[in-house]
């Protein structure tokens, strides 16, 4: 932070950067895996930083969390069992419990400083860590994953980028993983970047994706904190002929506006009509 502003300045943006004004620090310190830093902006909330990569403002983070959630929730006609890889934050947690079919919500994350600073600073994200039915393991979700067969009906992974901590969740290995952790029908969505900025990575995990699961596809969001404003998901489903662009269930308008800011079944549909450069790079 220099003159009182946070520049998200990367190599996997290069030449770009997004720049926040800071009003106050809250926290920083060194994890065993990352750089955790917790600010007040002057106009987007409590914003949480890993290794100098912005993770959520309280502004916006509703459309990310709502989108990889609900997009996989939305994709399988009774969801009991959820598991979370990562999001510390506690936000999509807090979207999961959401739907009353859940009966068991669990979340690992591989930081536990992640969890407890969330948990401090971020009351609105982490309030998902409250509801009954969560339970929280802290660990490495690959790890997790190993020793669990048959068991999920959806699994969200919602990591930070692949240059860090969550290399290993943009990986084939982890794919097959996944595929062998769910039941049959089961659903996945994974953070999956950004189509100006990552390309290439996008395609390559379409093609490892489509290797272990039937149904593959691309969706994005419109989320203005997060490099060129936008970020994709990986949407993957055990079944064959389930078609993960059109909600298998959905909630009435009144409930859609009573419990989401951003998701609703026209956006889910809309979110994976692609431009035609990426279309036809993700073909
Ligand atoms: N450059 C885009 C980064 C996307 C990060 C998504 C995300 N948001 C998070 C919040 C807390 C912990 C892990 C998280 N992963």
């Amino acid at each position: 932070i220099k003159d009182g502003w946070f520049r998200e300045i990367s190599d996997m943006w290069p030449g770009q950067a997004m720049i926040l004004k800071v009003n106050q620090v809250l926290h920083h310190e060194k994890s065993k895996y990352q750089d955790v830093l917790v600010f007040e902006s002057s106009d987007h909330g409590t914003v949480l930083v890993l290794d100098n990569v912005i993770q959520c403002t309280e502004r916006d983070e509703f459309s990310y969390q709502e989108m990889i959630t609900h997009l996989a929730m939305n994709s399988h006609p009774d969801p009991k069992k959820v598991l979370v890889i990562g999001g510390g934050d506690g936000g999509v947690l807090r979207e999961v419990v959401k739907h009353e079919s859940v009966e068991k919500a669990i979340l690992c994350d591989i930081d536990e400083a992640v969890i407890r600073v969330s948990k401090k600073y971020l009351p609105g994200m982490s309030i998902g860590y409250q509801h009954p039915a969560v339970e929280t393991f802290i660990g490495d979700g690959f790890k997790f994953l190993a020793d669990r067969k048959n068991e999920f009906d959806v699994i969200i992974t919602d990591s930070s980028d692949p240059e860090g901590p969550a290399e290993t969740l943009f990986q084939k290995p982890y794919f097959e993983l996944l595929y062998g952790a769910l039941k049959d029908g089961g659903v996945i969505t994974t953070q999956a970047e950004n189509q100006w900025l990552h390309l290439p990575l996008i395609t390559k995990l379409k093609k490892d994706c489509k290797e272990v699961f039937p149904v593959v596809e691309y969706a994005y969001t419109t989320i203005p904190t997060y490099p060129s404003g936008q970020i994709g998901f990986m949407v993957c489903c055990k079944d064959a002929n389930r078609d993960v662009k059109q909600p298998v269930r959905s909630w009435s308008p009144e409930e859609e506006e009573k419990l989401c800011k951003y998701y609703n079944k026209e956006i889910h549909k809309a979110s994976f009509v692609l431009p035609t450069f990426a279309r036809k790079a993700l073909r």
